[in-house]
């Protein structure tokens, strides 16, 4: 399977389902077609899986959340395994042990272990090409470790993504880059997965998309095509898209997304929007409508202050392929780690180097 194409920047949403249908490998291949601008509708067999999503205002989101005053709780440790309990890992959904990966001469991934738990809001931040959205990708089974294993809710999985052994945990990844179907509406693109994929009316499927884009704050925009939506109604969208739900099937599976960078190239209101939308399909937030997300944890890889600030709980931070430091977001910027105080800052100064 080719790698994926990180270059653009819209959401696209991909996702497994355990439901049967397409696999997330058959979706990847949508991700790798260079002609996303000319995606065509084609009939339903022939269509790769896509999966959606709803959103809402946060709870419990601090405004300021980077102020001095705010990073005086240095009471936890830094110290890379003492943020969870090893004798309580019932609650986790994915775990990389010691992972490796390289491309070619590039040894991008050197020893990477990690736990994403049930819940948690989770951040993986880092210089750029340290190895992020690598991570991503082993994570939801796109790419296999060269070394090291990735357990999906406790089982062991081989190689690449499959239905039989995603059994369990649904995962979706939303790719900075593209996209929106440019052929389709947006109610065809918020729809896709129903369209494809169940036996709902038309009707039905349309309430729902309708919901789903009330949620992010989108209304009668069901008619347009991508290319009459800006930017930051795109990652909207998709974003709308990433979380669609089949209503008339009881699924019992927790589901993770994984974001990859999803306010890159946004202004800081727009960035503002996503990340709330983010926090709101977690099941600890709300949508638009008051509803809780379905969004059991999430991953977010990004850059941008306003989204680890805002969106995420506790930061992993990825360093010449290795996790140099770990902790609550609120310690980010109080961290004595100089890796990470230099990230902090900006600094050119200090241990990382361009
Ligand atoms: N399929 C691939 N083939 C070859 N090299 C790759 C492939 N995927 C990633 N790389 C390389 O691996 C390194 C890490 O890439 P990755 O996209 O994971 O980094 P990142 O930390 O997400 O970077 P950024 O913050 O700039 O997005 C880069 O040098 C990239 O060029």
């Amino acid at each position: 399977m080719a790698s994926l194409s990180s270059s653009a920047s819209l959401l696209f949403p991909l996702a497994t389902t355990t439901n049967g249908g397409a696999s997330l490998s058959s979706a990847i291949a949508v991700s790798d077609n260079k002609a996303f601008d000319s995606f065509c509708y084609k009939p339903k067999r022939e269509q790769r899986r896509v999966v959606c999503a709803c959103m809402a205002p946060p709870r419990n989101v601090e405004s300021d959340g980077f102020s001095a005053t705010k990073f005086n709780d240095t009471s936890k440790s830094e110290n890379l395994n003492t943020l969870w309990d090893p004798e309580d890992d019932q609650d986790v959904l994915i775990e990389c042990q010691n992972v490796y990966k390289s491309f070619g001469e590039k040894h991008i991934l050197r020893g990477v272990s990690f736990k994403i738990r049930h819940g948690e809001a989770v951040g993986i931040i880092g210089p750029s090409g340290t190895g992020k959205s690598t991570v991503l990708k082993i994570i939801a089974g796109l790419l296999a470790p060269d070394k090291g294993d990735v357990y999906i809710r406790g089982r062991k999985r081989a190689g690449l993504i499959s239905d039989e052994e995603m059994s369990g945990l649904q995962i979706g990844l939303v790719f900075q880059s593209a996209a929106l179907f440019d052929s389709l509406t947006v109610r065809e693109n918020v729809g896709f997965l129903l369209y494809e994929n169940s036996n709902m009316s038309e009707d039905k499927i349309s309430d729902i998309v309708r919901e789903n884009l009330a949620a992010v704050g989108l209304k009668g925009v069901e008619d347009r095509l991508p290319s009459e939506l800006s930017g930051g109604m795109k990652k909207r969208v998709a974003l709308a898209r990433s979380i669609i739900f089949d209503t008339t099937k009881e699924s019992i599976d927790p589901e993770v997304l994984l974001y990859d960078e999803p306010t890159a190239g946004l202004d800081p209101i727009a960035s503002t929007v996503v990340e709330d939308l983010i926090r709101s399909v977690h099941i600890k937030g709300e949508d638009a409508l008051g509803k809780p997300g379905n969004i059991a944890s999430y991953v977010v890889v990004t850059h941008q202050h306003s989204t680890i600030r805002r969106a995420v709980d506790r930061l992993i931070f990825l360093y010449e392929g290795k996790i140099v430091w770990q902790g609550m977001t609120h310690e980010f910027t109080t961290s004595t780690n100089p890796i990470v105080q230099q990230f902090a800052s900006g600094s050119l100064e200090g241990p990382i180097r361009y």
